[in-house]
Formats: C-alpha cells, sequence, structure tokens
C-alpha cells in the first residue's frame, strides 16, 4: 500500500456537551479518491476543519502530509473546498483564480492550468456572476487545485447542484482521480461516491463505523431465479451453492453467492428440465448498506429488490 497521506487516530471533537466527532481513526493513502460519508450532522465538516487546521480537536491527534493539521508546510500542500469561497461577482472566472493565485505567490499561469483542469477554459472569460451554480462549483474546486496540491479536500462538493451539475461534477473527480490527485471527499450521496471513490469511511453520530473498499463494504452479490417447478431449482441450487446460502423468498430461489456461478446454475436449471423464467444477478448498493450501517434498526422489506442483510 502506498504512503499514508492522512492519519488521524482517536480524533474527537466536542462543543460542550455535545460529541461532533467521537474518536475517529481513518488513513487516506495517497493517489487515492476516499470518501466520507454520513447523513447530516454526523461530523464530517468538523472532521475535515480538524484535519486543515480550522478547528482544534478536543483529543486524539491528526497527520496531513506528514504533519500537523495547519502546520504551514502541510497548508502549502493542500487545496481544500470546506465553505463557497468568495468570489468576485464581476470579475471573470479566470481573473478571479488570478487574483486567489497572485494571493498565494502563484503565477497566473497556475490560476489558468486550474481552470483548464476543471473544464472552464472556454468560460474563463465570463464574469462569474454569470455561471451556473455547477461552474460556480467547478471554479471552487479549481481554486482548491492553484498550485497543483498534493491533497485535495472537498466538503459536499456536489451540494446544491441539479443532476445534471452533479455528474459534470463526478466527472471531473473522476478526472482528477485519473491524473493521480489524492481526493478526500465527503458525501451523503452514496450513489455518487460509489461510482468515484476507492475507499469510503461511514460515519454516524460523530462515530466511524467502517472504512473499507466500496465493494467490501457492498458485500457480496447475490442470485435471485424465477424457475418452475421451484422444489427442483431449489434442489439444484444447493447442489452448487451449498445448503447454508440458498432460500426461497419473494416466489423464487435467493442464492447469496457470487455472480460467477450464474452461468453453472442456468445451464443446470436448463439441463434438469426446469423452467427458467428469470435470473438475476443482485448487488447490493452502497446506498443500501448505508442505511442499515447508519440505522438504529435493520431496515426491512419484502422480495429480492428492496431485502436487506446485515453484514456479519
Ligand atoms: N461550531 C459548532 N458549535 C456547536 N456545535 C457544532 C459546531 N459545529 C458543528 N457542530 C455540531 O456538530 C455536529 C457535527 O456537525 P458537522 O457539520 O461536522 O456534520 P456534517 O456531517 O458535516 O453535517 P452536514 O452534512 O449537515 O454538513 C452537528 O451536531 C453540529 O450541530
Amino acid at each position: 500500500m502506498t504512503e499514508p497521506i492522512v492519519t488521524t487516530d482517536g480524533l474527537t471533537k466536542r462543543y460542550g456537551t455535545r460529541v461532533a466527532v467521537d474518536g475517529v481513526g481513518l488513513t487516506v493513502h495517497r493517489g487515492e479518491v476516499y470518501g466520507f460519508l454520513g447523513p447530516n450532522g454526523a461530523g464530517k465538516t468538523t472532521t475535515l476543519r480538524m484535519l486543515l487546521g480550522l478547528t482544534r480537536p478536543t483529543s486524539g491527534t491528526a497527520r496531513v502530509l506528514g504533519c500537523r493539521p495547519g502546520d504551514p508546510a502541510a497548508t502549502a500542500r493542500t487545496g481544500a473546498l470546506i465553505e463557497a469561497p468568495g468570489f468576485y461577482p464581476y470579475l471573470s472566472g479566470r481573473n478571479n483564480l488570478r487574483v486567489m493565485a497572485r494571493y498565494q505567490g502563484l503565477t497566473d499561469t497556475a490560476a489558468d492550468v486550474a481552470l483548464t483542469r476543471v473544464g472552464l477554459g472556454d468560460r474563463g472569460g465570463h464574469a462569474f456572476r454569470s455561471y451556473s451554480l455547477g461552474m460556480k462549483q467547478r471554479l471552487g474546486v479549481a481554486s482548491a487545485l492553484l498550485g497543483d496540491p498534493d491533497l485535495l479536500v472537498l466538503d459536499e462538493p456536489t451540494n446544491g447542484l441539479d443532476p445534471a451539475g452533479m455528474a459534470d461534477m463526478r466527472q471531473l473527480l473522476v478526472d482528477l482521480a485519473g491524473q493521480g490527485q489524492t481526493v478526500l471527499l465527503s458525501s451523503h450521496l452514496l450513489s455518487e461516491v460509489q461510482e468515484v471513490c476507492d475507499r469510503v469511511a461511514v460515519i454516524s453520530q460523530g462515530r466511524l463505523i467502517t472504512e473499507s473498499t466500496v465493494a467490501d463494504i457492498r458485500g457480496s452479490s447475490s442470485l435471485w431465479v424465477r424457475a418452475e417447478p421451484v422444489d427442483v431449482a431449489l434442489a439444484i441450487a444447493m447442489g452448487i451453492a451449498g445448503d447454508d446460502l440458498v432460500r426461497l423468498t419473494g416466489g423464487g430461489v435467493q442464492i447469496d453467492a457470487d455472480a460467477g456461478v450464474a452461468p453453472e446454475l442456468a445451464r443446470a436449471l436448463v439441463e434438469a428440465g426446469v423452467l427458467l423464467h428469470e435470473l438475476r444477478v443482485r448487488e447490493r448498493s452502497l446506498e443500501e448498506v448505508f442505511f442499515e450501517i447508519t440505522s438504529p434498526e435493520p431496515a426491512t422489506g419484502s422480495g429480492p429488490a428492496s431485502e436487506r442483510t446485515r453484514q456479519p
């Protein structure tokens, strides 16, 4: 595994009696897009603010790029979009960025490079006030990219965007990841995170619930078969996957096995003369898993599409 860019250990923040962040330990590696996921009020922004040295932890430790949070050596190599930056409405996107670049001791070229990286090169000459929300958000990401930082920290970068703006931002994050940028991204939009992130941490009520790859958190896939006669299909599925992993559900047979057994299962059913109406491979979305692990009670549902199984 590559070197850690961010590590925290027992990171905690209290506001009076309220524990906003409770003993969080996480690791972000160089070159990965790391999703920090949680419902509203879970403690995401507070954690990111502690990593950036904007808020002091009550207890616990954090290292960012080998330094204490807020250390100028770390700050110089970190780009962040935590709150919407104040752009001048009457200046163009390009000139807004150039002002920020000069303020940071960078050249106009640095501003132009950042503008191009977020895909605003063509619209750079237009006034900021004429930008759509999505473009404004992209300009915010460009401001965080000034000087080509080693670490990019983005707090809910798609907040308030319409579906097209979200798709654009998602593509931008994928592009940045393709260029090897380390990105730490907070979100409550799971569908988005599962497409973009290498690993995710799930936080709820200040506590880190899990930290893993998206695939591991989602767990293995399952298969669902609708066939006649169902008892024959059940017996065949048990013969292939084992009794423990097969059960009748939603009027069909559910097999908690990897999608790789689908061809063998289909062949065996057909060869046995079973009428195969439907064979579905079902992967749990991160959204389902997220609701399971952040809700106090297990969610309920019926049928294969809404069925939720708790992780062991
Ligand atoms: N300055 C503060 N003073 C008191 N309480 C605070 C302060 N900042 C945050 N909190 C509280 O800490 C908890 C975590 O807030 P935080 O903003 O970190 O959550 P979040 O996961 O980023 O939520 P959201 O997605 O809504 O931004 C919340 O209960 C919030 O009300």
